[in-house]
């Protein structure tokens, strides 16, 4: 069965979250944030429900008296939408859909949408598509009933197909050919990476949470003409630059996709491509909005999303940003960077200092190592010859031996002391 997708209805919406014990702050920024998202997605909040309990409901995310008082709220305010800042189960998304009449949005739906909205390249494209049809079919029971009751709006959008597919065997149909040309655009962004590692140029990319500040950094550094504005992911692809540091020292930039606390298991898989840019950066430069009440839990957000994608060793300079504004929290600290300085990306105050610790980064005193290479690694002896000195290479049983000139951060980097002989 399939429908066709109005957008234009005006979506009027609940939000709901559940609140544990103690976590009453960390909850109503999240809430808030919630309620951005909903805005940037097109729709209004009316209401924000918050529960106290441990855990969801199994059945109903909520507990039945307090359904009950939501499906209240949905006739006296003309409800049309309800919003859950968690991931539901298929049953919960079917059984609050039945119990309230209204169409029920979570978390990775919302994001997926913002999502399918802003992506411009062919690769975005599909990447969304694919991960709205990888959530489509974990979630076919309930979603099916859900999102037919409005036949339009959030979640109802999709960048690919003009479809909203429920259909099972379509689904993987589809979802197959979503792989296999996403497959080859990977191989090129493959070979586009090689090629960058032979000019032997440092990759520099810039990560943080999602309005921080990224893309303002990238364009005010390069002139390189990204979308900057003031919305939740605004950026989803990575655009490199090259660019030249004070003393003559060349590298490329790269400006990414933010982070989000609950960023979708389906986005992360489907974006896996893009944010993979993000491992293999010599260094990264980790933007905070200093002006967010919850900068540190932002800051938290990043390490944990840089850790998932393997890329916490890479060296990370943090940039506490939009210190032109007059409400920047001067006790801000990330204790994950090897330096932490204050910046406006808009107007260039402090960005010398950046390029200068940048650099005196990168060309920071050498070591001699001398190592054995296990031959499954054979990638790393790649980079020792890109970014290193060799003086030897030879080949032992266990791998290949190297001595090598190489610069601190990349010894942290491709783990080169666990490496170490003699
Ligand atoms: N006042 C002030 N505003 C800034 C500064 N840097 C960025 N902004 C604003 O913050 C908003 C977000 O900036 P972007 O550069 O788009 O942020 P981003 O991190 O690329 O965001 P996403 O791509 O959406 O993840 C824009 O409205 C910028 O103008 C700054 O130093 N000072
Ligand atoms: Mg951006």
């Amino acid at each position: 069965m399939e429908e066709q997708i109005k957008n234009e209805i005006e979506e009027k919406a609940i939000l709901i979250a559940i609140c544990p014990q103690n976590k009453e702050e960390e909850v109503e920024s999240a809430i808030d944030e919630l309620e951005e998202l909903a805005k940037t997605a097109g729709a209004s909040t009316l209401v924000k429900v918050i529960q106290n309990r441990d855990k969801p409901h199994p059945a109903t995310y909520f507990g039945k008296g307090k359904v009950e008082e939501l499906k209240e709220m949905v006739e006296q305010y003309e409800i049309t939408t309800i919003i859950c800042d968690d991931e539901l189960s298929p049953a919960q998304l079917k059984n609050l859909s039945e119990a309230l009449d209204v169409k029920i949005v979570d978390r990775p739906i919302l994001i997926m949408d913002i999502f399918a909205r802003h992506a411009h390249t062919k690769e975005g494209i599909l990447q969304v598509e694919m991960a709205q049809m990888r959530y489509r079919l974990s979630r076919l029971s309930g979603l099916g009933k859900s999102l037919s009751r409005l036949g339009g709006g959030i979640g109802t959008r999709g960048p690919g197909e003009k479809k909203l597919e429920t259909d099972k065997r379509h689904i993987r149909r589809r979802i197959d050919m979503l792989k296999e040309e996403l497959e080859k655009i990977h191989s090129s962004r493959h070979l586009l990476r090689e090629g960058r590692a032979k000019q032997g140029k440092p990759i520099i990319a810039i990560v943080g949470y999602t309005n921080a500040g990224k893309s303002t950094l990238l364009n005010h550094l390069t002139d390189a003409g990204v979308l900057q504005e003031d919305m939740l992911f605004a950026t989803l692809y990575p655009t490199t630059r090259n660019m030249v540091l004070p003393e003559g020292k060349e590298v490329l930039m790269v400006d990414t996709v933010g982070f989000i606390r609950k960023l979708p298991h389906h986005i992360v898989e489907a974006f896996k491509s893009t944010l993979e840019e993000v491992v293999y950066a010599d260094v990264l430069i980790h933007m905070v909005d200093a002006t967010n009440p919850d900068a540190n839990k932002h800051i938290q957000v990043v390490h944990e999303t840089l850790l998932e994608l393997g890329a916490e060793k890479t060296p990370m300079l943090t940039l506490l940003n939009k210190c032109d504004r007059d409400n920047v929290d001067d006790d801000l600290w990330d204790e994950k960077a090897f330096a932490n300085i204050r910046v406006s990306a808009l107007t260039g105050d402090g960005i010398y200092k950046v390029l200068e610790a940048l650099e005196q980064h990168l060309l920071q005193g050498q070591r001699l190592m001398k190592i054995i290479i296990p031959y499954h690694q054979g990638q790393i002896l790649q980079k020792l010859r890109t970014y290193g000195q060799i003086l030897e290479e030879s080949y032992v049983n266990e791998g290949t031996y190297v001595e090598v000139y190489i610069e601190e951060a990349y010894i942290n980097k491709y783990n080169l002391g666990s490496m170490v002989v003699g």
